[in-house]
């Protein structure tokens, strides 16, 4: 398959490069440093479970040389989705099929204004990575979680094409029929980490051994899930609790891509994950009195070091 990945940072960098280290023909685009970097000395995956090295790189600085792919992964920021909804839109194949590797319950929406309507399959995926120097990622702990498939619930074949590739690459991948719902899990869980990772500066294994932080993750999550349920999304009313079933799982030194951003002065995605809770809750009357309280302490931060 002839796969573009959009964004080489901690999720397009990993993923494409376990693509491509596993026979996928890829292309990514990247720009600055970084770019500059995969260029001269490849693309580096520092990782206890899939080291790799890329060298060469199919690197540009352009999306509309993405024209002829099969697939488009996107693994930018929420902030950049626009503009390469924009750029990628007008040059894709109409037979070919974009993913966002994202986080959030609109990144597929924003995508969609873009796209031709066939082109979009749902994706979300579970790991912890980044850019630790310009062509370096960074992958802390084992975890690399790929959930796919289609919005109408349909097993195709592109999506079991792409679920195979992922799993000849080593990815603990999966294919779901409720894909709504598998976006809203994540969203559950991510608001609940990133929040309370980055208003306390704590990794997992601290917030989950303190009684206090213990509470507040799992009410931050309670939260979420009660939008969930007052939007119609189908998850039990207990879901928090299991999810910190889940957390208990985690390397305890985890942290979040937010609290990553947050320390290096890099603006931060509040706006689409907890600041976005607070505003679907008002709407539907949820009181949300934790992530109110949380998107508060952080907003100061939201545009970044000045
Ligand atoms: N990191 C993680 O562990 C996880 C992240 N996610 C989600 O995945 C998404 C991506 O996050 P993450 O991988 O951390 O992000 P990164 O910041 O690590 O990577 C994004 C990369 O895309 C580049 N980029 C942005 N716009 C363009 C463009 N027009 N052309 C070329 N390159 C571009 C950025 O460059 P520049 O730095 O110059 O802006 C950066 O190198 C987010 O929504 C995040 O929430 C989901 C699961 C886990
Ligand atoms: C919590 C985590 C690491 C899990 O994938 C994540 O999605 C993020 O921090 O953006």
């Amino acid at each position: 398959m002839r796969i573009g990945i959009i964004g080489a940072g901690g999720v397009g960098g990993y993923f494409g490069a376990q693509l491509a280290a596993h026979g996928q023909d890829v292309t990514f685009v990247a720009r600055g440093r970084h770019l500059e970097a995969m260029r001269t000395t490849g693309l580096r995956i520092e990782s206890e479970s899939a080291p790799a090295h890329l060298f060469p790189v199919d690197v540009t600085d352009s999306v509309e040389e993405l024209g002829d792919v099969d697939v488009a992964a996107i693994g930018v920021k929420l902030w950049d989705t626009d503009e390469i909804g924009r750029r990628l839109g007008p040059h894709l194949r109409p037979d070919a099929t974009v993913l966002s590797l994202q986080n959030g319950v609109n990144k597929d929406d924003i995508l969609r204004a873009y796209l031709p309507a066939q082109t979009l399959i749902g994706a979300v995926c579970y790991i912890s990575a980044k850019i630790a120097a310009p062509g370096i990622i960074k992958h802390d702990g084992t975890l690399a979680r790929m959930v796919l498939g289609e919005f109408d619930g349909r097993c195709t074949e592109r999506t079991m094409r792409l679920f195979e590739a992922f799993i000849r690459a080593g990815v603990d991948a999966e294919l779901s029929t409720s894909m709504s719902e598998v976006v809203w899990k994540k969203f559950v869980f991510l608001v609940g980490l990133s929040s309370v990772t980055s208003a306390t500066r704590q990794p997992v294994g601290v917030l989950r051994r303190r009684e206090r932080t213990r509470q507040l993750l799992h009410d931050a999550m309670d939260e979420v899930v009660r939008v969930a349920r007052a939007r119609g999304i189908r998850l039990p009313s207990d879901f928090a609790g299991r999810q910190m079933e889940f957390v208990d799982t985690l390397p305890p030194g985890m942290t979040s891509s937010m609290l990553n951003d947050l320390l290096h002065g890099q603006r931060l995605e509040l706006p689409w994950l907890g600041q976005s809770v607070v505003a679907m809750a008002r709407e539907l009357g949820v009181p949300t009195p934790v992530n109110d309280l949380l998107a508060a302490v952080l907003d100061p931060y939201v545009e970044g070091a000045s």
